[in-house]
């Protein structure tokens, strides 16, 4: 039952209806921070990461960014960890919007007030531009990436990276709680054992609207997430949940919560 009183199904939209019908522009809308309800969502998730990387424990050489979309906020504080960025994503679109955003090129969505936000988080409100340039420079690739592949990111077999983050991808991609259990060992195998995955998204989400585009969304809750990451062999270290207030009325999407969560690869025995 949604938040509004009314189920309502929405059809899986797998990867062929993104690669169709999921428009960058649009999805970006989300991200400009303008006195509305989702700023808190955005606030909550960019907190998270700067305590995350500027912790001094969630470092290394890569970090392989799973379902980047057409967006870099994710990645504002990993720039600082790591020394290589690879993000990736299911659609070319989002590629391409990405490239634009990485050449700086006329078009590219304006980042800057998400920007400045993380540099004020950091201590260095006045740094926007270094720290536009440093994450370009840190982002080396932009691949082709399938979480349903036993490699993801097939043709390309990349070395295991210190580091994994996705956000709003393993529930988008999958449509049930088996595939996503199985998502979840794909982009596993990507992540050196003793290494971090820093995962975030929506609880209790059925949909989402990308512009006028309603996609589907797996129903995640707590309890399965905590399961699903044991039982694939990591070591949850921060579990954060910034739930939706009751009096929100909007009909974008149906989430309940937001969550975030670290979490550590066990070590080969
Ligand atoms: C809701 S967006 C999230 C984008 C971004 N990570 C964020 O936090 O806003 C979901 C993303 O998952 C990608 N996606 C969908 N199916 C996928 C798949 N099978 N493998 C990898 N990415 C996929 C979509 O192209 C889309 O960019």
């Amino acid at each position: 039952m949604c938040r509004f009183g009314v189920s309502i199904m929405t059809e899986f939209t797998g990867g062929d209806v993104y690669q169709a019908e999921f428009d960058p522009k649009a999805f970006l809308e989300y991200f400009k921070f303008g006195d509305t309800w989702r700023d808190d969502f955005l606030i909550f998730i960019l907190k998270q990461y700067c305590k995350t990387f500027t912790s001094g424990v969630v470092k290394g050489d890569t970090l392989i960014d799973i379902g980047s979309g057409p967006n870099i906020h994710q990645l504002l504080s990993a720039c600082e960890s790591f020394k290589e960025i690879i993000a990736s994503d299911y659609t070319y679109r989002n590629h391409w919007e990405l490239e634009k955003w990485l050449k700086n090129e006329p078009g590219a969505f304006d980042w800057t007030p998400v920007v400045e936000y993380v540099c004020e988080l950091e201590g260095n409100r006045e740094k926007a531009a270094e720290k536009e340039a440093k994450l370009r420079k840190t982002i080396k690739q932009v691949l082709k990436c399938d979480v349903h592949k036993s490699n993801p990111m097939d043709p390309i077999v990349l070395p295991p990276a210190d580091c994994l983050i996705s956000s709003l991808c393993l529930e988008a991609a999958c449509k049930d709680l088996n595939t996503y259990r199985n998502a979840l060992k794909n982009i596993n195998s990507l992540l050196k054992p003793g290494g971090h995955l820093v995962l975030s998204g929506d609880l209790g989400c059925s949909f989402f609207m990308v512009g006028p585009k309603r996609f589907s969304c797996l129903v995640l809750e707590e309890e399965f997430l905590r399961d699903v990451l044991s039982e694939t062999g990591f070591i949850i270290q921060e579990f954060e949940v910034l739930f939706r207030g009751d009096d929100i009325i909007d009909d974008s999407s149906d989430f309940s919560g937001m969550y975030f969560i670290l979490a550590r690869k066990e070590e080969a025995i």
